[in-house]
């Protein structure tokens, strides 16, 4: 089932929660909102799930414009961080719950509604607790009864909002797996939020980040990690080196890293230059008299961390091979596979990767 979110404003006194926020979801897609704390994500869920109400913009569910449809009749469901069960109602009626409190002509007959009871107690792997009330089970399970219960209604859209954060991390890695099964098997389109980034790139088909009120990128995973649209973006996804620079005829200089060779097609001036560890690569200098020093190593199983002073700046980069050699105090030599220009204003610069010998594209050695 399609979302489609249009120019969303949500205003709270003079602060925008949401500040013209556009987003389209494929059926079955499982999205993510990952952001800084204040950023909107939240807020963009609850207008979802029609818990709160946009100044501007609309938001169509499969096609139909949702603004004059209640939360209840929406079709979607709902599952919060502390799971928000009623403690004096057992298991199985919470999760009956939102089959009961339906409008008459929609509510199912009480035999139906213990039936559907019972194969969500099944589908989430919790049978036996059906009379037991919330305190009287695990945060794991409780979490399970949340989303059974969200399920109950047959939602075409499921809304999670950080809805693993109060799970311990053994715990939590194996109920969001398993939330990602359940929705691949029940075909649902999916909304996650979170700030856990490992989580929204363990879990998501694309994850929509959000800055100030903005979404500032939406794309897959790797999309996010590889081709970042901004500073904000590069420097929030995966881990990456953040160096200041400056652009000189259109040449690119760094004090701390001199990587030869990268001409940049914006303005000259002042630039932030993102790389990532991965492609730091650190190697034992021929010459004996490398231009970094290796400040730490952290083995890993067939390669290893390196942290290397370089000027004033500590870089971490991965040293893939004769990881023997590599030892604090060694001077070592490095390698730049890949970085990402952006300029003042946080917008990502065109490279020109000069095509000769030790260019960047090819791997600068320095
Ligand atoms: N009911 C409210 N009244 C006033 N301001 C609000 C209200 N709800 C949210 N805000 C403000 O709107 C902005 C966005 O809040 P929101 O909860 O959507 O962010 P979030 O990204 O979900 O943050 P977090 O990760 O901390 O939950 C924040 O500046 C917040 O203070």
């Amino acid at each position: 089932m399609t979302v489609e979110i249009e120019k969303l404003v949500r205003r709270f006194g003079h602060n925008a929660a949401l500040d013209g926020v556009s987003l389209a979801l494929h059926p079955g897609e499982f999205a993510a909102l990952l952001g800084p704390s204040g950023s909107g994500k939240t807020t963009l869920l609850r207008i979802l799930a029609g818990l709160d109400f946009p100044d501007a913009g609309s938001v169509r569910i499969a096609g139909t414009d949702v603004a004059g449809v209640p939360a209840r009749l929406r079709g979607v469901g709902v599952v919060f961080q502390h799971y928000a069960l009623f403690r004096h109602m057992t298991i199985a009626e919470n999760i009956a719950f939102g089959l009961r409190v339906r409008p008459r002509r929609l509510r199912p007959a009480a035999a139906d509604i213990a039936r559907r009871v019972a194969t969500l107690l099944e589908l989430v792997q919790i049978p036996d607790l059906a009379g037991r009330y919330p305190d009287q089970v695990s945060g794991g399970q409780r979490q399970r009864v949340a989303l059974a219960r969200a399920l109950a209604i047959e939602p075409s859209l499921l809304l999670l909002d950080e809805p693993f954060g109060a799970l311990d991390a053994l715990v939590r890695k194996e109920v969001r797996r398993w939330v990602r099964g359940l929705h691949d098997r029940l075909g649902i389109t999916s909304v996650l939020v979170t700030h856990d980034q490992d989580e929204a790139m363990e879990l998501a088909d694309r994850i929509a980040v959000m800055d100030r009120g903005r979404i500032v990128q939406f794309g897959t995973p790797r999309a996010l990690l590889d081709d970042p649209q901004t500073a904000f973006v590069a420097g929030f996804i995966g881990e990456a080196n953040r160096l200041r620079g400056e652009v000189r005829d259109g040449w690119l200089e760094m004090r701390d890293l001199p990587v030869p060779m990268v001409r940049v097609k914006g303005r000259d001036g002042p630039v932030e230059v993102f790389i990532r560890p991965a492609d730091l690569l650190v190697a034992p200098s021929p010459r004996r008299h490398g231009c970094v020093e290796v400040a730490l190593v952290r083995p890993e199983t067939e390669s290893a961390r390196v942290v290397v002073r370089c000027g004033a700046s500590l870089l971490d980069g991965v040293a893939p091979t004769q990881v023997g050699r590599i030892l604090p105090g060694v001077l070592c030599d490095v390698t730049v596979r890949r970085l990402t220009v952006f300029g003042e204003d946080g917008a990502r610069e065109d490279l020109h990767l000069v095509d000769a010998p030790g260019c960047v594209g090819a791997g600068a050695s320095i």
